[in-house]
């Protein structure tokens, strides 16, 4: 089941940490108990072909051996290559209900950003929808307005069967209010990819999404 495993859904590509070396990033964000990863390989810099299929293949081999899926953003072709347990697409990444159809019953998460696209998500068989930016992101240079934890809820609220995510600038500290606010999960860039300590900072987030789902 999906939403269990939405809870601290970490997403990085090759450039996103800093000096360091990203595999070793992703190994302590796993050790620090990530539930789930998305490899993102976008920006300046992004590496693609064989390289990225070589680093995919790392990414997804670390993930398994923690027993995390292994997502990969926008690429379905990709993810298909790599053995991916499923993929994610925004609302300019192609027709949803299509890649429903080339993946068969691999894990589908969709961006949305109102009622409609969540509707029009599920229609397509999404197994959950990221939403945001929550707070403000510093990931994404195209990212929408800020939308707070409100669309959150509306999803929740009318979609309970359909797990969301919460997405944008959240850490430790902010994390509280995107599961208060029905969410099954945070995803996280910058706060686990550049930390100092990336290990410490997953299991911050994973301690704070627990403790507010106690509370729920
Ligand atoms: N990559 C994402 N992952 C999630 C997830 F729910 F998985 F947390 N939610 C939202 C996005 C954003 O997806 P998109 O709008 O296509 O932009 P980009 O391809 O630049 O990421
Ligand atoms: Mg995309």
């Amino acid at each position: 089941m999906i939403r269990e495993k939405l809870g601290v859904y970490f997403i990085m590509g090759s450039r996103n940490a800093g000096e360091r070396d990203p595999l070793e990033v992703l190994e302590e964000a796993l050790k620090g108990g990530i539930t789930c990863f998305q490899l993102r390989e976008k920006g300046p810099g992004a590496i693609e072909g064989r390289e990225l299929r070589a680093f995919g293949e790392a990414c997804r081999d670390l993930c398994r051996a923690y027993g995390v899926p292994f997502i990969v953003n926008d690429d379905v072709r990709l993810a298909l290559e790599l053995g991916a347990d499923g993929v994610h697409i925004g609302q300019d990444d192609g027709d949803a209900g299509e890649v429903r159809r080339l993946i068969g019953d691999r894990i589908l998460g969709v961006s949305v950003h109102n009622l409609d696209e969540v509707r029009e998500a599920a229609a397509a068989g999404a197994d959950y929808v990221g939403i945001g930016p929550v707070y403000q992101t510093t990931s994404k240079p195209d990212a929408r307005p800020v939308c707070g934890t409100l669309p959150l809820r509306e999803a929740a609220e009318a979609f309970p069967e359909l797990p969301s995510v919460g997405i944008g600038g959240i850490t430790a500290a902010n994390a509280g209010p995107v599961i208060a606010s029905g969410a099954s999960g945070v995803s996280v860039i910058t706060a686990i990819s550049l930390a100092d300590d990336p290990e410490r900072a997953a299991r911050e987030i994973r301690m704070a999404i627990e403790e507010t789902i106690r509370r729920r």
